[in-house]
């Protein structure tokens, strides 16, 4: 049958979704599935690998059956995936020694410490572009080996397999055949040379985990291989992995140099890409792999809020000051301005640019008249002032002054926090049609390494913008607001 669609698997940290486009890369059709959060400790997050497999299959059966659409009429499924969760697992028998550790899994910064104290760190910042933190999986994969039972044991006689999400779904997808990865969610492992693009014997040595457990590194542009789940009798080609953030760069067509967009989910991700160049950031940012005009490997700075949407959730579940996130809007809107409050949401520590894993969060310069609509415009404000400390780190790291964002995720509906950003930032925020643009970068991935699409020149009209929100406070008002920001932040890292 006549290849009409490409899908791409979205799995996030909290739902696991399947998406289906056709060639005018329209979506076609949606599936979704929430699995649990497994928290056994405070500071500890986990997910059960099987949940993880059953929920994102069954979306991608339930697609494609609720569509219409015959398996046969799939050119090829993408991957995208949330990055850095670990999972180990039996080659022999698929099944997992323990459950995923999460992204925001905190329980091997004492690992983290100890490599520190090997003075570690400088050669880490050099090899990988990352920093010695409990978010990256090589840390989380030697917690493992240390203390489940036999595991280290299993994985030095070559019986187990490592894998990040993506890696773990094509494992499930190809029936155990292939096992691999691509450089975006490579370089979130902290064993990746990001330079030579290649597994760091140095690192390996230092985290003492066996190669063996390692999957290969192939493009993010490929075929990796073959499923047989949906094509009743047929296969489908599995084309295209990418981190979700990658993902989202590609997807929004930042595929040049200078070319930035921010998600607004749960947290904010801000990436630049940065071409050919990896550039070394001196403020706090990340360099990570991207992925360039002909999906060659390309580089990105990247900075990481911790709390941005799930800001709103706190305002809504712990104060319950709303019934609605996208309540925030019309309460922001009732007043003026904050009236001088200002919220430092530094619930979990600060990421970028502070990295402070001690500061705690604030509501500062209350007064009498401070009411619900000030703390909602506070909270709204916080998210975008947090983008706009990535941003200058940024510019200072790039040496590029930002004229235009390109944004994405659940929050960017919200227009008072569109507007907001443009005014504390001075740069236009240009919003796209389709803001589903994570699983579109793996969707184009998949696409262009089966000819579905010719290039990316083929997909550029895609990148439409559905509003720009322009500039609109002086510079005076502006900076006043940002020292005002500043001085608020200061006090939670004081504390
Ligand atoms: N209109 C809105 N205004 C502000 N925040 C919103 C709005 N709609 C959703 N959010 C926030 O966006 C987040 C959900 O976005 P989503 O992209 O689905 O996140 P994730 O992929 O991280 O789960 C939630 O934290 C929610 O509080
Ligand atoms: O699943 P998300 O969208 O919260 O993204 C998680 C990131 O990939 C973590 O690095």
């Amino acid at each position: 049958m006549a290849k009409k669609y490409v899908v791409a698997l979205d799995q996030g940290t909290t739902s696991s979704r399947a998406i289906i486009f056709d060639h005018d890369a329209n979506i076609v059709s949606v599936s979704q599935r929430e699995f649990p959060q497994i928290y056994p400790q405070a500071g500890w997050v986990e997910h059960d690998p099987m949940e993880i497999w059953a929920s994102q299959s069954s979306t991608l059966i339930e697609l494609l059956a609720r569509s219409g659409i015959h398996g046969s009429e799939v050119a090829a499924i993408g991957i995208t995936n949330q990055r850095e969760t670990t999972v180990i697992w039996d080659k022999l028998t698929g099944k997992p020694v323990y459950n995923a550790i999460v992204w925001q899994c905190r329980r091997s910064s004492h690992i983290c410490d100890e490599l520190k104290a090997q003075g570690l760190e400088d050669y880490v910042r050099e090899t990988t572009g990352l920093l010695l933190d409990p978010y990256f999986s090589g840390t989380k994969i030697k917690w493992i080996l240390d203390n489940v039972a036999g595991v280290r044991e299993r994985a030095e006689k070559g019986e187990l397999l490592f894998g990040t999400i993506d890696t773990w779904l094509v494992w499930k997808l190809t029936e155990g055949k292939v096992h691999v990865t691509d450089p975006t969610n490579a370089s979130r492992t902290l064993l990746f040379n990001i330079h030579t693009q290649q597994w760091d014997s140095k690192l390996l040595e230092a985290l003492d985990i066996p190669r063996s457990l390692l999957p290969d590194i192939k493009p993010s542009c490929a075929v990796y291989g073959k499923t047989r789940i949906a094509g009743e009798g047929g296969e489908i080609n599995i084309a295209g992995i990418a981190g979700d953030q990658q993902s989202a760069l590609f997807g929004q067509l930042c595929i040049d140099e200078g070319m930035a967009k921010n998600t607004y989910g749960t947290g904010c991700f801000l990436l630049m890409n940065t071409g050919k160049q990896a550039v070394k950031s001196t403020h706090g940012l990340l360099t990570t792999v991207a992925i360039g005009a002909d999906c060659e490997v390309n580089y990105a700075l990247e900075g990481a809020v911790f709390m941005g949407g799930a800001t709103i959730q706190w305002l809504r579940d712990e104060l319950g000051l709303i019934r609605d996130a996208q309540d925030t809007e019309y309460f922001a809107s009732k007043v003026e301005d904050t009236n001088g409050v200002y919220l430092v949401p530094a619930f979990v520590g600060l990421g970028a640019p502070y990295w402070d894993p001690n500061a705690r969060g604030a509501l500062v310069g209350l007064t009498r008249g401070s009411n619900r609509n000030h703390i909602i415009r506070a909270a709204l404000e916080a998210i975008a002032y947090q983008s706009r400390d990535l941003l200058d780190a940024m510019a200072k790291d790039s040496g590029v002054m930002l004229k235009q964002l390109k944004v994405d995720g659940g929050a960017v509906s919200n227009d008072f926090l569109m507007q907001f950003q443009a005014d504390i930032t001075n740069v236009e925020v240009q919003r796209p049609v389709i803001t589903e643009t994570t699983a579109m970068g793996a969707a184009f991935l998949a696409g262009l390494a089966v000819g579905f699409w010719s290039s990316t020149s083929e997909l550029k009209y895609k990148a439409d913008i559905e509003r720009t929100f322009m500039p609109s406070i002086s510079t005076e008002k502006c900076d006043e607001l940002y020292s005002g920001w500043n001085a608020a932040v200061a006090q939670t890292i004081k504390a």
